[in-house]
Protein backbone atom coordinates (compact mmCIF):
# COMPACT_ATOMS: atom_id res chain seq x y z
CA UNK A 1 0.00 0.00 0.00
CA UNK A 2 1.22 3.44 -0.29
CA UNK A 3 2.15 6.04 1.69
CA UNK A 4 1.31 9.78 1.73
CA UNK A 5 4.41 11.52 2.39
CA UNK A 6 4.35 12.75 6.06
CA UNK A 7 3.91 16.68 5.26
CA UNK A 8 0.77 16.26 3.45
CA UNK A 9 -1.01 19.72 2.62
CA UNK A 10 -2.83 21.08 -0.18
CA UNK A 11 -0.20 19.07 -3.05
CA UNK A 12 1.06 15.20 -2.79
CA UNK A 13 4.50 15.71 -4.34
CA UNK A 14 7.52 13.05 -3.56
CA UNK A 15 10.50 15.67 -3.49
CA UNK A 16 13.16 15.47 -6.45
CA UNK A 17 16.14 17.00 -6.55
CA UNK A 18 17.31 19.03 -9.44
CA UNK A 19 19.74 16.83 -11.47
CA UNK A 20 21.79 19.87 -12.86
CA UNK A 21 21.60 23.08 -11.57
CA UNK A 22 21.48 25.25 -14.25
CA UNK A 23 17.40 24.13 -15.51
CA UNK A 24 16.30 28.20 -15.52
CA UNK A 25 18.68 28.94 -18.29
CA UNK A 26 17.38 26.03 -20.65
CA UNK A 27 14.98 28.06 -22.57
CA UNK A 28 16.92 27.83 -25.71
CA UNK A 29 16.72 23.73 -25.39
CA UNK A 30 13.06 23.71 -25.63
CA UNK A 31 12.44 22.80 -29.52
CA UNK A 32 8.67 24.43 -28.75
CA UNK A 33 6.16 24.50 -32.21
CA UNK A 34 5.99 28.49 -31.91
CA UNK A 35 3.17 28.17 -34.70
CA UNK A 36 0.71 26.68 -31.88
CA UNK A 37 0.93 30.01 -29.86
CA UNK A 38 2.56 33.20 -29.21
CA UNK A 39 6.03 33.32 -27.23
CA UNK A 40 6.49 36.63 -25.70
CA UNK A 41 9.24 38.38 -24.39
CA UNK A 42 10.21 39.03 -20.62
CA UNK A 43 10.06 43.07 -22.15
CA UNK A 44 5.94 42.52 -23.01
CA UNK A 45 5.36 41.07 -19.88
CA UNK A 46 6.93 43.35 -17.76
CA UNK A 47 4.79 46.43 -19.38
CA UNK A 48 2.07 44.53 -19.56
CA UNK A 49 1.80 43.90 -15.94
CA UNK A 50 3.36 47.46 -15.03
CA UNK A 51 6.51 45.97 -13.40
CA UNK A 52 4.03 43.37 -11.63
CA UNK A 53 2.85 46.12 -10.27
CA UNK A 54 1.00 45.33 -6.48
CA UNK A 55 -2.54 46.48 -7.70
CA UNK A 56 -2.34 43.50 -11.00
CA UNK A 57 -1.99 41.12 -8.48
CA UNK A 58 -5.11 39.06 -8.38
CA UNK A 59 -3.73 36.06 -6.66
CA UNK A 60 -0.75 33.06 -5.69
CA UNK A 61 -1.20 29.56 -5.95
CA UNK A 62 0.86 26.75 -5.42
CA UNK A 63 2.62 27.23 -8.48
CA UNK A 64 2.94 30.76 -9.00
CA UNK A 65 1.42 34.30 -8.50
CA UNK A 66 -1.47 35.78 -11.18
CA UNK A 67 -1.16 39.12 -12.42
CA UNK A 68 -3.43 41.22 -14.61
CA UNK A 69 -2.43 42.47 -17.10
CA UNK A 70 -2.97 43.99 -20.75
CA UNK A 71 -0.87 42.91 -23.94
CA UNK A 72 -0.90 43.38 -27.66
CA UNK A 73 -2.32 39.86 -28.80
CA UNK A 74 -2.86 40.32 -32.29
CA UNK A 75 0.35 42.21 -34.62
CA UNK A 76 -2.47 45.46 -34.19
CA UNK A 77 -0.33 47.95 -32.92
CA UNK A 78 -3.09 50.09 -31.29
CA UNK A 79 -5.14 47.13 -29.34
CA UNK A 80 -4.05 45.59 -25.95
CA UNK A 81 -6.20 42.65 -24.65
CA UNK A 82 -7.10 41.91 -21.20
CA UNK A 83 -5.31 39.54 -20.10
CA UNK A 84 -4.19 36.87 -16.43
CA UNK A 85 -0.30 36.22 -16.27
CA UNK A 86 0.72 33.17 -14.35
CA UNK A 87 4.04 34.09 -13.26
CA UNK A 88 5.21 30.78 -12.37
CA UNK A 89 7.96 29.82 -9.68
CA UNK A 90 10.93 28.08 -10.64
CA UNK A 91 13.03 27.05 -7.44
CA UNK A 92 12.70 23.35 -8.89
CA UNK A 93 13.70 21.93 -12.17
CA UNK A 94 10.46 20.00 -11.60
CA UNK A 95 8.65 23.51 -11.89
CA UNK A 96 10.46 24.39 -15.16
CA UNK A 97 9.43 20.95 -16.74
CA UNK A 98 5.58 21.19 -15.38
CA UNK A 99 5.52 24.79 -17.08
CA UNK A 100 6.73 23.63 -20.80
CA UNK A 101 4.30 20.37 -20.10
CA UNK A 102 1.08 22.66 -19.34
CA UNK A 103 1.84 25.02 -22.27
CA UNK A 104 2.26 22.04 -25.06
CA UNK A 105 -0.79 20.71 -23.61
CA UNK A 106 -2.75 24.08 -23.56
CA UNK A 107 -1.97 24.83 -26.54
CA UNK A 108 -3.09 21.79 -28.35
CA UNK A 109 -7.01 22.18 -26.88
CA UNK A 110 -9.59 23.92 -28.03
CA UNK A 111 -13.24 23.73 -25.86
CA UNK A 112 -15.52 26.37 -24.60
CA UNK A 113 -14.99 25.72 -21.58
CA UNK A 114 -11.53 24.88 -20.97
CA UNK A 115 -9.32 28.35 -20.57
CA UNK A 116 -7.78 29.29 -23.49
CA UNK A 117 -3.83 29.76 -23.54
CA UNK A 118 -2.48 33.14 -25.36
CA UNK A 119 0.84 32.67 -24.38
CA UNK A 120 4.05 31.85 -22.65
CA UNK A 121 7.46 33.58 -21.78
CA UNK A 122 10.51 31.73 -20.88
CA UNK A 123 13.58 34.49 -20.60
CA UNK A 124 16.62 35.24 -17.84
CA UNK A 125 14.99 32.34 -16.00
CA UNK A 126 11.51 33.32 -15.65
CA UNK A 127 8.68 31.65 -16.67
CA UNK A 128 4.89 32.92 -17.61
CA UNK A 129 2.09 31.45 -18.91
CA UNK A 130 -0.73 34.06 -20.27
CA UNK A 131 -3.90 33.37 -20.33
CA UNK A 132 -7.54 34.75 -21.43
CA UNK A 133 -8.84 36.94 -18.10
CA UNK A 134 -11.42 35.59 -16.37
CA UNK A 135 -13.04 38.53 -14.95
CA UNK A 136 -15.67 36.68 -12.53
CA UNK A 137 -13.07 34.80 -10.78
CA UNK A 138 -12.91 30.99 -9.62
CA UNK A 139 -15.98 28.71 -8.62
CA UNK A 140 -14.70 28.78 -4.90
CA UNK A 141 -14.81 32.39 -4.32
CA UNK A 142 -19.13 31.98 -5.15
CA UNK A 143 -19.72 29.37 -3.02
CA UNK A 144 -17.55 29.51 -0.09
CA UNK A 145 -14.76 32.03 -0.20
CA UNK A 146 -16.97 34.57 -0.69
CA UNK A 147 -14.98 37.62 0.43
CA UNK A 148 -12.81 37.06 -2.93
CA UNK A 149 -16.28 38.16 -5.10
CA UNK A 150 -15.68 40.15 -7.98
CA UNK A 151 -18.87 40.69 -9.10
CA UNK A 152 -21.88 41.30 -6.21
CA UNK A 153 -24.60 41.10 -8.28
CA UNK A 154 -24.15 37.53 -9.31
CA UNK A 155 -24.19 36.16 -5.91
CA UNK A 156 -25.54 33.57 -4.59
CA UNK A 157 -25.77 31.47 -8.00
CA UNK A 158 -28.68 30.20 -8.39
CA UNK A 159 -29.32 26.45 -8.74
CA UNK A 160 -29.60 26.81 -12.36
CA UNK A 161 -26.84 28.75 -12.84
CA UNK A 162 -25.03 26.02 -10.70
CA UNK A 163 -26.31 23.27 -12.65
CA UNK A 164 -25.08 25.31 -15.46
CA UNK A 165 -21.69 25.74 -14.85
CA UNK A 166 -21.57 22.11 -13.99
CA UNK A 167 -22.67 20.90 -17.20
CA UNK A 168 -19.80 23.05 -18.82
CA UNK A 169 -17.49 21.32 -16.65
CA UNK A 170 -18.32 18.18 -17.06
CA UNK A 171 -18.15 18.74 -20.85
CA UNK A 172 -14.78 19.58 -20.38
CA UNK A 173 -13.67 17.18 -18.54
CA UNK A 174 -15.36 14.61 -20.81
CA UNK A 175 -13.41 16.27 -23.92
CA UNK A 176 -10.24 15.35 -22.47
CA UNK A 177 -11.08 12.06 -21.37
CA UNK A 178 -12.66 11.11 -25.07
CA UNK A 179 -12.54 13.95 -27.23
CA UNK A 180 -8.77 14.25 -28.20
CA UNK A 181 -6.53 11.98 -29.41
CA UNK A 182 -4.46 10.73 -26.82
CA UNK A 183 -6.72 10.93 -23.30
CA UNK A 184 -5.87 13.80 -20.86
CA UNK A 185 -6.21 13.21 -17.17
CA UNK A 186 -6.28 16.43 -15.48
CA UNK A 187 -5.79 15.46 -12.33
CA UNK A 188 -6.62 18.48 -10.29
CA UNK A 189 -10.53 18.91 -10.51
CA UNK A 190 -11.54 21.53 -7.49
CA UNK A 191 -13.49 24.69 -7.37
CA UNK A 192 -11.08 26.70 -7.60
CA UNK A 193 -9.81 25.58 -11.29
CA UNK A 194 -12.78 26.21 -12.45
CA UNK A 195 -12.88 29.68 -13.49
CA UNK A 196 -16.12 31.83 -14.55
CA UNK A 197 -16.27 34.48 -17.69
CA UNK A 198 -17.89 37.61 -17.80
CA UNK A 199 -21.22 35.29 -18.60
CA UNK A 200 -20.43 32.74 -15.51
CA UNK A 201 -19.98 30.73 -18.32
CA UNK A 202 -17.24 27.75 -16.45
CA UNK A 203 -13.41 27.43 -17.96
CA UNK A 204 -11.54 24.32 -16.24
CA UNK A 205 -7.87 25.68 -15.37
CA UNK A 206 -4.92 24.59 -13.83
CA UNK A 207 -3.25 22.01 -16.35
CA UNK A 208 -0.06 21.56 -14.16
CA UNK A 209 -0.78 18.63 -13.44
CA UNK A 210 -2.10 16.99 -16.20
CA UNK A 211 -1.28 13.76 -17.78
CA UNK A 212 -1.51 12.43 -21.24
CA UNK A 213 -2.38 8.83 -21.96
CA UNK A 214 -2.04 6.64 -25.28
CA UNK A 215 -4.41 7.02 -27.77
CA UNK A 216 -8.28 6.83 -27.16
CA UNK A 217 -9.02 3.48 -28.76
CA UNK A 218 -11.33 2.18 -27.00
CA UNK A 219 -13.54 1.91 -24.12
CA UNK A 220 -10.75 0.56 -21.38
CA UNK A 221 -9.63 2.67 -19.09
CA UNK A 222 -6.63 4.57 -18.92
CA UNK A 223 -4.54 3.39 -16.07
CA UNK A 224 -1.00 5.09 -15.82
CA UNK A 225 1.45 4.27 -13.08
CA UNK A 226 2.14 7.88 -11.99
CA UNK A 227 3.75 9.48 -8.64
CA UNK A 228 1.17 11.13 -6.49
CA UNK A 229 -0.54 14.50 -6.92
CA UNK A 230 -3.64 16.55 -6.40
CA UNK A 231 -5.63 18.17 -4.25
CA UNK A 232 -6.20 16.53 -0.64
CA UNK A 233 -10.08 16.21 -0.48
CA UNK A 234 -10.45 16.13 -4.06
CA UNK A 235 -8.00 12.92 -5.04
CA UNK A 236 -9.06 9.98 -5.96
CA UNK A 237 -8.95 7.25 -2.71
CA UNK A 238 -7.83 4.40 -5.05
CA UNK A 239 -5.20 6.19 -6.87
CA UNK A 240 -3.68 7.19 -3.39
CA UNK A 241 -3.96 3.04 -2.42
CA UNK A 242 -2.88 1.82 -5.87
CA UNK A 243 -0.47 5.01 -7.49
CA UNK A 244 -3.40 4.12 -10.65
CA UNK A 245 -4.47 7.30 -12.48
CA UNK A 246 -7.21 6.98 -14.34
CA UNK A 247 -10.02 8.66 -15.79
CA UNK A 248 -12.04 7.93 -13.18
CA UNK A 249 -9.70 10.07 -10.90
CA UNK A 250 -10.67 13.00 -12.63
CA UNK A 251 -14.42 11.59 -11.99
CA UNK A 252 -14.19 11.02 -8.32
CA UNK A 253 -12.61 15.29 -7.53
CA UNK A 254 -16.15 15.94 -10.00
CA UNK A 255 -17.98 14.09 -7.96
CA UNK A 256 -16.28 16.61 -4.64
CA UNK A 257 -17.02 19.44 -7.05
CA UNK A 258 -20.47 18.54 -7.42
CA UNK A 259 -21.43 17.96 -3.39
CA UNK A 260 -19.85 21.49 -3.14
CA UNK A 261 -21.71 23.19 -5.20
CA UNK A 262 -25.10 22.15 -3.19
CA UNK A 263 -23.68 22.63 -0.30
CA UNK A 264 -21.82 25.50 -1.00
CA UNK A 265 -19.14 24.48 1.62
CA UNK A 266 -15.60 23.45 0.91
CA UNK A 267 -14.95 19.34 0.76
CA UNK A 268 -11.48 20.05 2.50
CA UNK A 269 -12.83 22.10 5.59
CA UNK A 270 -16.30 22.87 6.01
CA UNK A 271 -18.00 19.51 4.92
CA UNK A 272 -16.31 17.05 7.00
CA UNK A 273 -16.53 19.28 9.92
CA UNK A 274 -20.22 19.32 9.78
CA UNK A 275 -20.30 15.35 9.29
CA UNK A 276 -18.02 15.12 12.44
CA UNK A 277 -20.89 17.35 14.37
CA UNK A 278 -23.21 14.72 12.97
CA UNK A 279 -24.75 17.17 10.41
CA UNK A 280 -26.88 14.95 7.65
CA UNK A 281 -28.74 16.02 4.43
CA UNK A 282 -30.92 17.78 3.20
CA UNK A 283 -29.97 20.11 6.67
CA UNK A 284 -26.47 20.56 4.56
CA UNK A 285 -27.63 22.13 1.55
CA UNK A 286 -27.00 25.38 1.08
CA UNK A 287 -29.34 27.39 2.86
CA UNK A 288 -30.34 29.64 -0.33
CA UNK A 289 -31.02 26.34 -2.50
CA UNK A 290 -33.57 25.13 0.35
CA UNK A 291 -36.89 25.25 -1.29
CA UNK A 292 -35.60 26.19 -5.49
CA UNK A 293 -34.46 22.85 -6.24
CA UNK A 294 -36.96 20.43 -7.07
CA UNK A 295 -36.99 17.30 -5.51
CA UNK A 296 -36.73 15.16 -8.88
CA UNK A 297 -33.57 17.25 -9.87
CA UNK A 298 -32.38 16.76 -6.19
CA UNK A 299 -32.84 13.31 -6.71
CA UNK A 300 -31.23 13.08 -10.10
CA UNK A 301 -28.05 15.34 -8.74
CA UNK A 302 -27.69 13.61 -5.27
CA UNK A 303 -27.44 10.15 -7.30
CA UNK A 304 -24.49 11.78 -10.01
CA UNK A 305 -22.67 13.10 -7.11
CA UNK A 306 -22.84 9.90 -4.72
CA UNK A 307 -21.95 7.47 -7.62
CA UNK A 308 -18.77 9.73 -9.16
CA UNK A 309 -17.49 9.13 -5.30
CA UNK A 310 -17.08 5.89 -4.92
CA UNK A 311 -14.70 4.41 -3.52
CA UNK A 312 -14.01 1.87 -6.78
CA UNK A 313 -13.31 3.74 -9.79
CA UNK A 314 -15.25 0.49 -11.91
CA UNK A 315 -18.09 1.82 -10.04
CA UNK A 316 -17.90 5.50 -10.52
CA UNK A 317 -20.21 6.83 -14.47
CA UNK A 318 -17.95 7.70 -17.18
CA UNK A 319 -17.89 11.44 -17.72
CA UNK A 320 -20.20 11.23 -20.68
CA UNK A 321 -22.45 9.69 -18.80
CA UNK A 322 -22.24 12.58 -16.05
CA UNK A 323 -22.56 15.35 -18.63
CA UNK A 324 -25.90 13.48 -19.81
CA UNK A 325 -27.34 13.00 -16.44
CA UNK A 326 -26.55 16.40 -15.29
CA UNK A 327 -28.50 17.62 -18.60
CA UNK A 328 -31.08 15.89 -17.48
CA UNK A 329 -31.17 17.07 -13.87
CA UNK A 330 -31.63 20.60 -15.31
CA UNK A 331 -33.98 19.64 -17.55
CA UNK A 332 -36.02 17.89 -14.48
CA UNK A 333 -35.76 21.77 -12.74
CA UNK A 334 -36.40 23.50 -15.65
CA UNK A 335 -40.10 21.16 -16.21
CA UNK A 336 -40.43 21.18 -12.51
CA UNK A 337 -40.54 24.91 -12.52
CA UNK A 338 -42.58 25.53 -15.63
CA UNK A 339 -45.21 23.21 -14.39
CA UNK A 340 -45.00 24.75 -10.33
CA UNK A 341 -45.15 27.99 -12.16
CA UNK A 342 -48.61 27.16 -14.29
CA UNK A 343 -50.25 26.54 -11.20
CA UNK A 344 -49.58 29.24 -9.38
CA UNK A 345 -50.69 30.86 -12.65
CA UNK A 346 -53.86 28.95 -12.47
CA UNK A 347 -54.58 29.71 -9.09
CA UNK A 348 -53.75 33.54 -8.89
CA UNK A 349 -56.03 33.94 -12.20
CA UNK A 350 -58.94 32.41 -11.03
CA UNK A 351 -58.95 34.28 -7.55
CA UNK A 352 -58.68 37.57 -9.58
CA UNK A 353 -59.47 39.44 -12.46
CA UNK A 354 -56.57 41.21 -14.28
CA UNK A 355 -54.08 38.51 -15.25
CA UNK A 356 -51.04 38.00 -13.44
CA UNK A 357 -47.60 38.71 -14.00
CA UNK A 358 -45.31 35.65 -14.78
CA UNK A 359 -43.89 34.26 -11.33
CA UNK A 360 -39.79 34.30 -11.70
CA UNK A 361 -38.14 31.02 -10.07
CA UNK A 362 -37.62 33.11 -6.82
CA UNK A 363 -40.94 34.00 -6.25
CA UNK A 364 -42.64 30.71 -6.49
CA UNK A 365 -43.68 28.65 -3.55
CA UNK A 366 -40.73 26.79 -2.36
CA UNK A 367 -40.49 22.79 -3.18
CA UNK A 368 -40.59 20.59 -0.04
CA UNK A 369 -38.25 17.18 0.30
CA UNK A 370 -40.37 14.78 2.39
CA UNK A 371 -40.84 12.57 -0.73
CA UNK A 372 -36.77 11.84 -0.89
CA UNK A 373 -35.34 9.32 0.97
CA UNK A 374 -31.60 10.78 2.12
CA UNK A 375 -30.25 7.62 4.51
CA UNK A 376 -28.29 5.73 2.64
CA UNK A 377 -26.01 9.30 1.25
CA UNK A 378 -26.12 10.03 5.30
CA UNK A 379 -24.82 6.85 5.94
CA UNK A 380 -21.91 7.37 3.19
CA UNK A 381 -21.06 10.80 4.25
CA UNK A 382 -18.85 9.63 6.96
CA UNK A 383 -16.79 6.73 4.06
CA UNK A 384 -16.86 10.12 1.78
CA UNK A 385 -15.57 12.23 4.07
CA UNK A 386 -14.06 11.64 7.36
CA UNK A 387 -11.52 8.78 5.48
CA UNK A 388 -7.73 7.89 6.77
CA UNK A 389 -5.53 8.33 4.87
CA UNK A 390 -3.59 5.23 4.15
N1 LIG B 1 -7.22 33.29 -16.19
C1 LIG B 1 -7.50 33.85 -15.02
N2 LIG B 1 -8.30 34.93 -14.94
C2 LIG B 1 -8.60 35.50 -13.75
N3 LIG B 1 -8.14 35.05 -12.56
C3 LIG B 1 -7.33 33.98 -12.58
C4 LIG B 1 -6.95 33.33 -13.80
N4 LIG B 1 -6.14 32.27 -13.48
C5 LIG B 1 -6.03 32.27 -12.15
N5 LIG B 1 -6.72 33.29 -11.59
C6 LIG B 1 -6.83 33.61 -10.16
O1 LIG B 1 -5.51 33.81 -9.66
C7 LIG B 1 -5.39 33.26 -8.35
C8 LIG B 1 -4.23 32.26 -8.32
O2 LIG B 1 -4.56 31.21 -9.22
P1 LIG B 1 -3.70 29.90 -9.37
O3 LIG B 1 -4.26 29.14 -10.50
O4 LIG B 1 -2.26 30.27 -9.43
O5 LIG B 1 -3.86 29.17 -8.01
P2 LIG B 1 -5.11 28.49 -7.31
O6 LIG B 1 -6.09 28.04 -8.35
O7 LIG B 1 -5.62 29.41 -6.23
O8 LIG B 1 -4.47 27.28 -6.56
P3 LIG B 1 -3.55 26.11 -7.06
O9 LIG B 1 -2.25 26.66 -7.46
O10 LIG B 1 -3.50 25.36 -5.81
O11 LIG B 1 -4.26 25.41 -8.20
C9 LIG B 1 -6.73 32.62 -8.02
O12 LIG B 1 -7.48 33.55 -7.25
C10 LIG B 1 -7.39 32.43 -9.36
O13 LIG B 1 -8.80 32.50 -9.28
Amino acid sequence: MRRIPGSVSRFFFPRKKSSHENYKNTEKDWAFPEELCRRFSLAEITTATQCFDASLFIGSGVFGSVYKGRIKVNGDEDRTDVVAIKRIFTDSERQVRQFRAEVELLCQLRHTNLISLIGFCQENGECFIVYNYMPNGSLRDYLYETCNIKNKDAFPLTWKQRLKICIGVARAIHYLHAGVKHTIIHRNVKCWNILLDQNLVPKLSGFVLSKRGPPVLSNALIRLNSELAGTKGYIDPEYVWSGQLTEKSDVFSFGMVLFEVLCAKSCTRDIPECVKKGDTFPAMIDPFLVGKVAPGCLRKFMNIAERCVRLSGAERPTMGEVEVELECALELQESADAIKQLKELGTTASSSLAPPPPAAAHDMEDYTYQDISFSEINENLPHIYLREWP
